[in-house]
């Protein structure tokens, strides 16, 4: 698995004042917005072009497009919706599909509870967002999904990752290389409880309210 933290000033201090418990939704909302617009641009770096030829005013010249298949942007819902708009800004082309998954909150696990996906990913690049990387559980679920209806490349944009989070996915996916990460930071740990440390809360709730 290939590993890409964000390094630069501007991500940092977003990503301070999303942390801060005084930020309410509206301006949470539109920080995850644009912070999932800058890790955008890292985790489209390999997205597949083909060779396209057009006319300028001047001449001829071949430049590139996106090479079919269109890549696919998958939001883990709930917290992963807030995170659509910004990458599909980058991707307008870009096909969307829907897993809904809850943490069991007791014994940590990943509950799927919605599943809208096409059922052939064979070839396709896909961006899986959820804005949180804790234990894993949800994230090595989600990629088993497109990985068994034939994804190639899956890329994880997430905006706070735990260590142990980040261990068991590099422990369930090895060394592919077709799989790759992009977080905004990796935090110190998780606590007793399984939230990420120093972290940012329920990344959900602080979205769309307790539910
Ligand atoms: O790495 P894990 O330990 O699996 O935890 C991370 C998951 O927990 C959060 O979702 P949550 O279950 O709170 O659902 P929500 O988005 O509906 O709030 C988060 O958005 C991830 O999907
Ligand atoms: O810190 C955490 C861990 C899991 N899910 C969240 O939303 N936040
Ligand atoms: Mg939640």
């Amino acid at each position: 698995m290939r590993l890409h933290v964000a390094d630069h000033p501007l991500v940092a201090h977003k990503l301070t004042v999303l942390r801060n418990k005084e930020t309410a939704s509206p301006t949470f909302r539109l920080l995850v917005d644009e912070l999932v617009t800058l890790l955008a641009y890292e985790a489209t770096r390999d997205v597949r072009v083909e060779p396209h030829e057009i006319e300028t005013p001047v001449t001829t010249t071949v430049g590139v497009r996106l090479a079919e298949p269109r890549p696919l942007v998958v939001p883990i819902l709930r917290a992963g919706l807030g995170m659509l708009e910004g990458m599909t800004r980058l991707l307008p082309t870009a096909e969307v599909g829907f897993l809904g998954m809850q943490r069991d909150e007791e014994t940590l696990e990943a509950v799927t509870y919605a599943n809208r996906l096409p059922d052939d990913l064979t070839g396709r690049h896909v961006f899986l967002l959820d804005p949180m990387l804790a234990t894993g559980g949800t994230l090595v679920a989600a990629i088993d999904y497109v990985f068994a209806r034939g994804a190639r490349d899956v890329t994880a944009v997430c905006l706070l990752a735990a260590p142990e989070g980040i261990q068991v996915l590099e422990n369930a996916v090895g060394d592919r290389v077709d799989v790759q990460l992009v977080v905004a930071a990796v935090d110190e740990r998780l606590n007793e409880k399984a939230y990420i440390v120093p972290g940012l809360g329920d990344a959900g709730d602080r979205l769309y309210g307790v539910v």
